[in-house]
């Protein structure tokens, strides 16, 4: 029997869509299998009742098939599914890692990268590694053409999911297919300045880089009073906010002293709205460990 612990995670980050990520420290799944002559799969905890259990439904289902690694896959879930913290995410690459040890595979975390990508294939309609890549290295990742770079950095974060749910493939639907040259400019200058800030572990450069105008707009109409809740944060003293993953969560980036405050202020804006919604102070955090 092998135990795993895999994080929320936040893709994109407003200017590295489909490319940056970053795992939270909080909140997490833990994954808990058993070798078995076939796939079974057992699902509890925050928003189970939407989560199948059906094995060519559910995500671990594809991981387990990718591995080649039947078993009895108990799933307790911490990170809310349709969240935009990486929910399906967080169940592959703790399934990844689990099974890999349970049947001896011998594959780096690297390695577990698109193999627990498969699973994202399962609900979105395609592998994208900016979620699993974070749940399995930790830190602030950028997956491109299969190759994965990930980099430690201390950045505290604010992730505020509202009582609305976003699908992936919903918000797929929503990505304009071309953008103007200036717009692509610009996002390229974010995206660089995002990374830099990683590394300096600064979280100005890291908020001012998040600024993206070509996908976040046409996301952010999905999430009933983003631009308020945003300029909240903002006035908080969050550096940066945008639409975390596919939404409807919203990171928001500061300093470690305007955390609490920037996380009250998300949850009274959502509050004027009318939308419940619950805050995570948290920051970017490691990757999967076994328990
Ligand atoms: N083990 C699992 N955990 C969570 N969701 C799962 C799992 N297996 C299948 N699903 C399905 O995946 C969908 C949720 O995945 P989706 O990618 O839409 O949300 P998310 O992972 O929270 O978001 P994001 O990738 O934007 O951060 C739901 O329809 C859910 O039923
Ligand atoms: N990069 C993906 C992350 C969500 O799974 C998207 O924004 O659609």
């Amino acid at each position: 029997m092998r135990t795993v612990r895999a994080p929320a995670t936040s893709a994109n980050l407003g200017s590295g869509f489909d490319v940056f990520g970053v795992a939270l420290d909080r909140p997490a799944d833990v994954v808990r299998v058993e070798k078995a002559e076939k796939t079974t799969i057992e699902v509890t905890g925050a928003g189970s009742q939407y989560i199948p259990e059906d094995p060519e439904k559910n995500v671990v289902g594809a991981v387990a098939e990718a591995l080649d690694a039947p078993a009895h896959i108990r799933i307790d879930k911490g990170v809310r599914p349709s969240s935009g913290l990486g929910s399906s995410a967080a169940s592959s690459a703790a399934a990844a890692l689990a099974l890999n040890g349970l049947y001896d595979r011998g594959y780096s975390r690297q390695e577990l990268v698109p193999i627990a990508a498969e699973g994202e294939a399962v609900v979105s309609g395609e592998a994208h590694s900016d979620n699993v890549a974070p749940a399995l290295l930790g830190g602030f990742t950028v997956a491109r053409h299969g190759a994965v770079t990930p980099v430690e950095t201390d950045i505290p974060l604010v992730a505020c999911l509202p009582e609305i749910a976003v699908s992936t493939r919903d918000a797929r639907r929503v990505v304009p297919s071309r953008a103007d040259m200036d717009d692509v400019v610009h996002t390229v200058g974010s995206a660089a300045t995002l990374a830099v800030g990683m590394c300096r572990s600064d979280p100005e450069l890291v908020g001012a880089g998040m600024d993206e105008r070509i996908v976040t707009p046409a996301r952010a109409e999905l999430i009933t009073g983003y631009d308020d809740v945003r300029d909240a944060a903002l006035a908080a003293g969050a550096t940066g906010v945008t639409v975390s993953g596919a939404g409807p969560s919203l990171l928001a980036v500061c300093r470690g002293t305007d955390r609490a405050r920037v996380a009250s202020a998300m949850l009274d804006a959502f509050e004027d709205v009318g939308v419940d919604a619950r805050a995570y102070q948290t920051k970017v955090g490691a990757g999967a460990t076994f328990h």
